[in-house]
């Protein structure tokens, strides 16, 4: 099999993109061929891929999202901020686009900036665990607050977490976060690439909420936190209404790499 293929990042969080509207590889890319075309040596190299596929109106798209190790996942942020722009640049012109993803409807648009903001889920369920936080915001993520992220070894310290007997069955990505005089820090681990990625948008998008949460007396309303990653600056806009987090948009850079053809 020929594919042809486009490669993009949202932050160093980067992708396959593969335009599924006209083919079916939904149903003939196998798990394997997908962590192939992922692998950093021997395929395309990528944290995830993805396919656009037709989805009927209202949707002018569906997102399905698969880790690298091959596998379907929850909800990816810079993934979906990813695959906007490449529905953008595939000619699919709109002054907001409404797809399709795992976790229900997403709204998103191309800011004036020339980044990508896209709609994310409400969340209004936190858990505490001991000094730190689990919550789900598409996909599952564990948030430990640190004095400074320079001091954090992601992979060691978020191996830990993520095999601990809690989380090993399931998976959960772990993100470090650091709060400075502006905003926030964050190093991630992701489950699927089992590895430290440039940055995470679900991630910072609950980063920014636990940020909120572990601050006592904040106020209930409209909030921007910028968040910086390894990677690159992404922003969090959202409101606070007591523990829900409504009008979620996660904002920042997408952009595409280059365009290839691989045999498989
Ligand atoms: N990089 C993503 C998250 C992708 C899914 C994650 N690895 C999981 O399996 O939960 C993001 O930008 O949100």
């Amino acid at each position: 099999m020929i594919l042809d293929f486009h490669k993009y990042h949202g932050a160093g969080n980067d992708f396959i993109l593969l335009d599924d509207r006209q083919s079916d590889l939904v149903t003939t890319l196998t798990q394997p061929q997908i962590a192939h075309l992922c692998h950093r040596h021997f395929g395309i190299g990528a944290d995830g891929l993805m396919l656009l596929r037709h989805a009927p109106s209202p949707y002018d798209f569906e997102m399905v999202y698969y880790n690298s190790d091959g596998r379907p996942s929850s909800m990816c942020g810079n993934g979906g901020r990813c695959i906007v722009r490449f529905a953008a640049d595939l000619g699919i012109a709109r002054s907001r686009y409404h797809f399709l993803a795992v976790d229900g409807a997403h709204d998103a648009y191309l800011t004036p900036e020339g980044n990508v903001s896209l709609g994310m889920n409400k969340v209004d369920e936190v858990r505490r665990i001991g000094e730190d936080w689990v919550l789900d915001t598409g996909s599952p993520h564990y948030l430990q607050f640190v004095e400074s992220v320079d001091a954090v070894d992601t992979v060691e310290q978020g191996r830990k977490i993520r095999y601990s007997p809690t989380f090993a069955e399931a998976g959960i990505n772990v993100n470090f976060v650091q709060q400075t005089a502006d905003g926030l820090r964050i190093l991630t681990y992701e489950r699927g690439v089992e590895n430290e990625t440039l940055a995470c948008g679900t991630g910072v998008t609950a980063a920014a909420i636990g940020s909120i949460l572990r601050q006592p007396n904040t106020q209930d309303g409209p909030f921007r936190i910028p968040v910086e990653a390894r990677g690159g600056q992404l922003y969090v806009n959202g409101k606070r209404q007591g523990d829900t987090f409504s009008h979620l948009q996660l904002i920042g850079p997408a952009v595409a790499v280059y365009t290839g053809t691989i045999r498989l």
